[in-house]
């Protein structure tokens, strides 16, 4: 295997994919006597746009106003032998050339893999937290005393994204659409076995099935638990926004289609893309989902991959979403 290749290698020697844990979970705490209190302009979010895991945190940061709060700073589109490189500038606070670095910096005996999201901590200098479902509840929970009143999670309807009252209902569904969906379609994709790759095809379409049939019961639309967006809506939106565009051909995800096989996913995921109102901020996930990206930036990993060579662009499909028209 070329050393280009074993970077995109990611299934253990019996075929499966398995996904190490984050390495860095500290939390950022609205008490401002805490290790990590939140801060303007203290924290930077590190992440890349073609990562589901990084668009779950870019979602919840523009929902939640936190624009002027925390700084984004973006990787580079593809990786590179070293991890994710940043743009030829570097990055704004190091001058670093790849996120390894700022790794390295954090913790010189680090052994894990570089990845993105990171939510870096410029006064310690060093990284938080690098798990994506613990750096939204941070957002959407630890900045609020920052925020004008209407943007707090109490002020919302309903309780905010992650209420009270659902918070049994929300874990229970993230437990099983994490493990079978947003992480099954790599561990479906990233099957280097026939074996591998049946373990894990079924149990993903069986969920979706499931996800179809939820959004079936009542009170469960137009989003997943009612009038209100809540986490497991956004947890679940940077799958399906991949789905139809590149998982379900180069993931070889191909049992169905969002767009043509499940009518109420694809329902739920036009209302979230396309809306407009001040439920989303004028449109936050249209603003954050970039499907050439998808199409392209996976599509160049998986050449790698399989060892190279020109790469071609698959003419579907199209169009990247269908328009809302309900
Ligand atoms: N558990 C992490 C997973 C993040 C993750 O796997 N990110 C990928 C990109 S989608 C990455 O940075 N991979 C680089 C690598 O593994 O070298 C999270 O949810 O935050």
């Amino acid at each position: 295997m070329t050393e280009e290749a074993k970077i995109y290698k990611h299934a253990d020697g019996d075929g499966h994919f398995r996904r190490k844990d984050s390495s860095f979970r500290s939390f950022v705490s609205r008490s401002q006597s805490a290790d990590f209190p939140a801060e303007k302009d203290r924290y930077v979010l590190y992440m890349n746009y073609g990562c589901p895991w990084a668009h779950r945190t870019n979602i919840v940061r523009s929902l939640k106003g936190l624009e002027s709060i925390i700084q984004m700073v973006a990787t580079e589109s593809e990786l590179g032998p070293d991890g994710w490189l940043f743009p030829k500038e570097g990055d704004p606070l190091y001058g670093f050339t790849l996120l390894k670095q700022l790794y390295l910096k954090a913790d010189p005996e680090y052994h894990g893999r570089y990845t993105v999201p990171v939510l870096w901590d410029r006064k310690k200098e060093t990284v938080v937290n690098n798990e994506s479902s613990e750096i939204i509840r941070m957002f959407y929970s630890e900045f609020d005393d920052l925020l004008p009143e209407e943007q707090r999670e109490v002020n919302h309807p309903n309780g905010g994204l992650y209420p009270e009252h659902l918070r049994p209902e929300i874990d229970a569904m993230n437990e099983w659409v994490y493990t079978t969906i947003n992480n099954g379609v790599y561990k479906t994709g990233f099957a280097t076995t026939q074996e591998a790759y049946d373990a894990n095809v079924y149990p993903l379409f069986k969920s979706l099935d499931r996800v179809e049939e939820h959004l079936g019961q009542p009170g469960h639309q137009p989003y997943l638990f009612g009038a209100h967006i809540t986490e497991a809506d956004i947890r679940l939106y940077t799958t399906i926004a991949r789905f139809d565009v590149s998982y379900y051909l180069l993931f070889k995800c191909n049992l169905k289609m969002i767009r043509h096989d499940y009518p109420r996913i694809d329902l739920w995921f036009r209302r979230l893309y396309w809306d407009q109102s001040e439920k989303t901020r004028g449109g936050v996930f249209k603003r954050t989902t970039f499907f050439n990206t998808y199409k392209y930036g996976y599509l160049k990993a998986l050449g790698r991959a399989q060892g190279g060579g020109a790469i071609v662009i698959p003419a579907g499909p199209d169009p990247d979403i269908l328009p809302l028209e309900e």
